[in-house]
């Protein structure tokens, strides 16, 4: 069944996701809503909002509802409930990470950015790199061996926090060579050389 995925022309909540698909080879339409578009959409959507993925003629909203639809299709859910739980857990904090970061960006990012560098990061990166350490030590992935859907919302979010601050990985060793693995996988790697080319705004208000 072909797949749509409707997301704005920036990364926001999309990338994650967009990753996924890519990496795992999955064909998909990417259709990037301009902001002229979306009067016209807004409607439509179950919630009112994207990302929205289509399939048929089942639509689904939610990204983490999507994350995990594909997660479970994919084979990135974890092999256990003990894996499944320890992904859920490690997503969630990840996305509370992302609402201060989305927060600060759409709403104090002149005040809030040095503080945000300086406090809220570097204690909020320190949780997750200890979280990070309970499979394999840290060396693979978020639950050990295996990828899940969480490590393309990791890599997703350490790659937008290195645009903010190009060093706030120094401190947490294991997330930073998450992010320099991750990056070099065949298939992300090829995705983010052809992203590259079109360069698409982090934020839909140009900050990042
Ligand atoms: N809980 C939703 C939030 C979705 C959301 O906030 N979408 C934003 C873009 S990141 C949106 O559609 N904004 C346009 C609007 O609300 O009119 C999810 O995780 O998918």
């Amino acid at each position: 069944m072909a797949l749509k995925l409707s997301y704005f022309q920036t990364r926001g909540l999309g990338e994650p996701i967009r990753l996924l698909l890519a990496d795992k080879q999955v064909p998909f339409e990417d259709h990037r809503l301009s902001r002229d578009e979306w009067p016209e959409y807004k409607p439509k959507m179950i919630f009112g909002q994207v990302p929205c993925l289509i399939s048929g003629d089942e639509e689904l909203v939610q990204s983490a509802a999507i994350l995990r639809h594909l997660g479970r299709l994919h084979g990135l859910n974890g092999s256990n409930e003990t894996e499944t739980k320890f992904i859920d857990m490690f997503y969630e904090g990840i996305r509370d990470l992302h609402n201060k970061y989305v927060a600060m960006i759409y709403q104090n990012y002149e005040n809030g950015k040095e503080p945000y560098i300086k406090n809220t990061l570097p204690e909020e990166l320190a949780r997750l790199e200890k979280l990070f350490h309970t499979y394999k030590n840290g060396e693979q992935y978020v639950a050990g061996s295996a990828e899940s859907y969480a490590d393309y919302v990791l890599f997703e979010e350490l790659d937008i926090h290195l645009i903010l601050s190009p060093t706030c990985l120094d401190g947490t060793p294991a997330l930073k060579k998450f992010h320099e693995r991750f990056a070099e996988r065949p298939n992300i790697k090829s995705y983010l050389n052809k992203r590259a080319a079109i360069n698409p705004a982090v934020n839909g208000n140009g900050k990042q």
